[in-house]
């Protein structure tokens, strides 16, 4: 049976500078994170794993699917969530935005509005149907982006950061939305408290795998080297 995540050798370079560099992994786990310091090229390899960017060498394959060659087997299979929901966002209303995404898959428009009503009404927030978008909180922007992905039912969700704007009781109520999800989850942070208690974690340190194990081993390490640096003098020493 096709891996859920397959990483083969996969190189990137950006603006002639190699930000990913040979790698490779196999994972099956349903809740994996990706740690890593700020610009280790996570959300590089969020982009790539999405599918929303082609590497210059190698492939990934999400449940045997070419995600940048078969983009539409790709929408299938993969959705991703950002940091910022405003870079998300594209519709003025909440039914608009969740509806594109059920389209683009080849629905007809009595089709996607029934799977609009049917999200709204799983996540109890059916009085958000017809409401628009501007007025929404952050918290309630990330959420109806993470509504739009699960209408479509992919089976693998990228999350890149998406609870890092938000304040703690919004990142808690996310956080349990998140964890009722069926889908495999690939969240990527730089906080290891968001990550503990995953399947497996990975460190990804200047776009290569730093370490690759047990939540706990890797975050201990990870959390160690992290104190260890910022112990250091400099901060213009510290840059990824
Ligand atoms: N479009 C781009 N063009 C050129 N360089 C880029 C581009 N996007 C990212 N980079 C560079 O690639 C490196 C990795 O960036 P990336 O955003 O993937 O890291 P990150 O680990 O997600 O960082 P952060 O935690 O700060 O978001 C950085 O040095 C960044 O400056």
């Amino acid at each position: 049976m096709a891996q859920p995540l397959t990483l083969d050798n996969v190189s990137l370079a950006l603006e002639g500078r190699a930000i990913l560099h040979g790698l490779t992994l196999t994972a099956q786990e349903r809740r994996i994170g990706i740690v890593g310091r700020n610009g280790s090229g996570k959300s590089t390899l969020a982009r790539v794993i999405a599918g929303l960017h082609a590497p210059d060498a190698g492939q990934v394959r999400l449940f045997g699917v070419d995600v940048a060659r078969d983009r539409k087997a790709a929408i299938r299979t993969v959705g991703i969530l950002f940091q910022n929901p405003d870079h998300q966002i594209i519709f003025p209303t909440v039914d608009e935005e969740i509806a594109f995404g059920l389209t683009q898959l080849g629905q007809s428009k009595a089709e996607a509005a029934e799977g609009v009503r049917a999200i709204l009404q799983d996540f109890g927030k059916a009085h958000w149907q017809g409401a628009a978008v501007h007025p929404l909180s952050q918290g309630q922007k990330q959420l109806l982006c993470l509504m739009a992905i699960l209408a479509m039912r992919p089976r693998l969700i990228v999350l890149d950061e998406p609870l890092s704007g938000l304040d703690i009781p919004t990142r808690m109520q996310l956080t349990r939305y998140l964890e009722r999800v069926e889908a495999h989850l690939l969240h990527i942070s730089h906080d290891p408290a968001t990550l503990a208690g995953y399947d497996r974690v990975i460190w990804i340190a200047d776009g290569r795998i730093a370490q690759d194990g047990p939540a706990r081993d890797v975050l201990g390490a990870y959390i160690a080297d992290m104190e260890r640096l910022g112990g250091m003098d400099d901060i213009s020493d510290l840059a990824g």
